[in-house]
């Protein structure tokens, strides 16, 4: 770990550091949500195999949920087919859910899977379907249509929300060792797929699984306000204030939705941090600076700084 760079009193005072935090977060789950745009450069997501295949030798139980929005938007745009979202979710018909199905559960998920393994881990790759992980049925978004009528119904095909997860597969893989790669694929008791978008199925899964922390990887250093200042130790609250005057909007929305819903049902706290930084995951977990935005429930005081103390 050391080399001419980097004096040893130094590494010293970072494995120092990270003691504390190795402790409370031992035998304890962390879901890492990999968001698309945070996947763009080859170093990066070396280091972020490596941060993850880290975390599992030191005897955390990462699970690991990704995105890849551009990377199906990639392959629509070669076959010629016009995408569009609608309140953040991708409208998605029939031909489009088989190219979320072949990006997600194929492309996407098996590079990680397999960057992780060539970094020594043992991952396994999996969508919703598999052991029945995700159950899902369609959204319903509604619309603002004229004031006397009721509220429009907006048909975005095979969008789907989380109606259940069976965590068996997860303990399952746990109990062996395996570190979980998870495609946010869903499906109804028809056997219908549905396209979800991955933030949500990451906060479901740390609910399920009453993780110590959801980890929210994105392309900015974390909620900003009006004049690129990073906030961080925000409440339910602020969040609200936050959306209504306009400051968080688009792809952060179900960001912060679900960072809310998973601290109020038992995660321990959210975070969402910068994937463009190396490392990341680790200098969330690991330093007591952090890095990002921490969301926290009513009864954290978290107003202080990135990550709570150990
Ligand atoms: N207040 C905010 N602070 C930071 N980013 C924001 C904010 N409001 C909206 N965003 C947007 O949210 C994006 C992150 O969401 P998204 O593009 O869906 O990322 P991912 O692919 O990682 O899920 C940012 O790139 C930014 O454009
Ligand atoms: C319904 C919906 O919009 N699904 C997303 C699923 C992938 C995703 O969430 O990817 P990121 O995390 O990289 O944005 C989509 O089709 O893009």
């Amino acid at each position: 770990m050391s080399n001419d760079a980097t004096p040893p009193t130094q590494v010293a005072h970072v494995l120092t550091e990270a003691l504390p935090y190795i402790r409370r977060f031992h035998g304890r789950t962390v879901v890492v949500k990999y968001g698309g745009n945070a996947m763009v450069d080859e170093e990066l997501k070396r280091g972020f195999a490596r941060d993850v295949v880290l975390m599992k030798l030191v005897g955390i139980n990462p699970v690991v949920v990704h995105g890849g929005g551009p990377q199906i938007g990639t392959v629509l745009e070669r076959i010629g087919k016009e995408t569009e979202f609608v309140q953040g979710m991708r409208v998605t018909d029939s031909e489009t859910m088989d190219v979320v199905e072949m990006v997600l559960g194929g492309l996407v998920n098996k590079e990680i899977v397999s960057l992780i393994n060539t970094h020594g881990g043992r991952a396994v790759g999996l969508s919703g379907k598999d052991g029945g992980l995700i159950q899902a049925r369609r959204l319903t978004l509604t619309g603002t249509g004229p004031a006397e009528k009721a509220p429009e119904i907006i048909d975005i095909g095979h969008v789907g929300e989380v109606t259940g997860i069976d965590p068996s597969l997860m303990s399952l893989l746990d109990g062996a060792d395996f570190i979980p790669v998870v495609a946010p694929i869903g499906v109804d008791e028809a056997g219908i797929s549905y396209n979800i978008n991955a933030d949500l199925v990451a906060g479901h899964l740390a609910q399920t699984l009453r993780a110590e922390k959801l980890i929210l990887m994105t392309n900015t250093a974390g909620i900003l306000d009006g004049a690129g200042n990073l906030l961080t130790g925000l409440d339910a609250e602020r969040v609200a204030q936050l959306i209504d005057d306009g400051t968080i909007h688009g792809g952060m929305l179900p960001k912060v939705d679900c960072a809310l819903q998973a601290v109020r049902n038992g995660v321990g706290a959210a975070t969402i941090i910068d994937g463009r930084v190396p490392h990341a995951v680790l200098l969330e977990l690991f330093t007591d600076s952090g890095v990002g935005t921490l969301i926290h429930g009513e009864d954290v005081n978290g107003a202080s700084g990135a990550t709570q103390a150990p």
